[in-house]
């Protein structure tokens, strides 16, 4: 079990009040299996992933993480977890102007300590596996277009060859070709690579692609079956 959360609740301040943002959520993903999570703005979906990426500390209930149980680690344990196991593809884009597509990915290597040419060479290697050539691999992001720019977000995401991979509206800024061919490359690299991977989206155009798919409403978490939402 790659996530597994128990009774997960989150609670925000709200005036003087809180405002419940997780309500007794239960979620499991396991390794291979590609889960989407779809709702309204403000059901709680990126609450769900700030929690189950380590960032966002719940009031009540249990995460696990790779077998890990997030609340029996320290902040610096919970760092190391977070860094070395878990892979966040966030929605805004925070590649680095001035590094082409491999150096992004060799400095993530670097800030976590691989040697020199291991960073080179799995740079290349998950370059080409999320399908960018060696020309690509030398350009910067503003010479890149903006799927091949989200390739390259994933594959940095992928450095640290993590258990878990967290991906937040991934197709938001994508036109419909390359939004399936994006979901159909996180489907291919959850089953290739053995990736619990959890994906928020507003977009139903692609569920079919994915193994599971949950519906977030007032922060509630329950399954549904495909047919009914795609
Ligand atoms: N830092 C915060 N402080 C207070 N309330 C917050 C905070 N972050 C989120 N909320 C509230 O918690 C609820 C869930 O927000 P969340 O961002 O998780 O929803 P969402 O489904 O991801 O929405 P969207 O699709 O618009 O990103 C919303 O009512 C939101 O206003």
């Amino acid at each position: 079990m790659s996530l597994l959360m128990r009774g997960v609740t989150l609670t925000y301040p709200d005036g003087a009040s809180r405002l419940r943002a997780l309500d007794a959520v239960d979620f499991t993903v396991n390794g291979g299996e590609f889960s989407a999570v779809v709702g309204r703005s403000g059901s709680g979906k990126s609450s769900l992933l700030a929690v189950a990426g380590t960032l966002l500390t719940p009031d009540e209930g249990g995460v696990t993480v790779a077998g890990t149980p997030v609340h029996e680690l320290d902040d610096a344990c919970r760092t190391r977890l977070r860094r070395d196991r878990i892979g966040i593809v966030f929605q805004q884009s925070n590649l680095i102007a001035a590094l082409t597509a491999a150096e992004q990915l060799e400095l993530a290597g670097h800030l976590r300590g691989h040697p020199r040419r291991d960073r080179a060479r799995r740079a290349r290697e998950l370059l080409a596996a999320v399908g960018l050539d060696e020309a690509q691999q030398s350009r910067r992001p503003h010479q890149l277009s903006g799927g091949e720019r989200q390739r390259v977000n994933i594959a940095r995401a992928l450095v640290a060859e993590p258990a878990l991979l967290l991906v937040d509206e991934p197709t938001a800024a994508l036109d419909e070709e390359r939004s399936a061919q994006i979901v159909a490359l996180l489907g291919a690299l959850t089953r290739d690579r053995g990736l619990a991977t959890v994906m928020v989206t507003h977009d139903l155009a692609h569920l079919a692609a994915v193994d599971r798919v949950h519906r977030m409403a007032d922060g509630r978490l329950s399954e549904v079956e495909q047919s009914t939402v795609a």
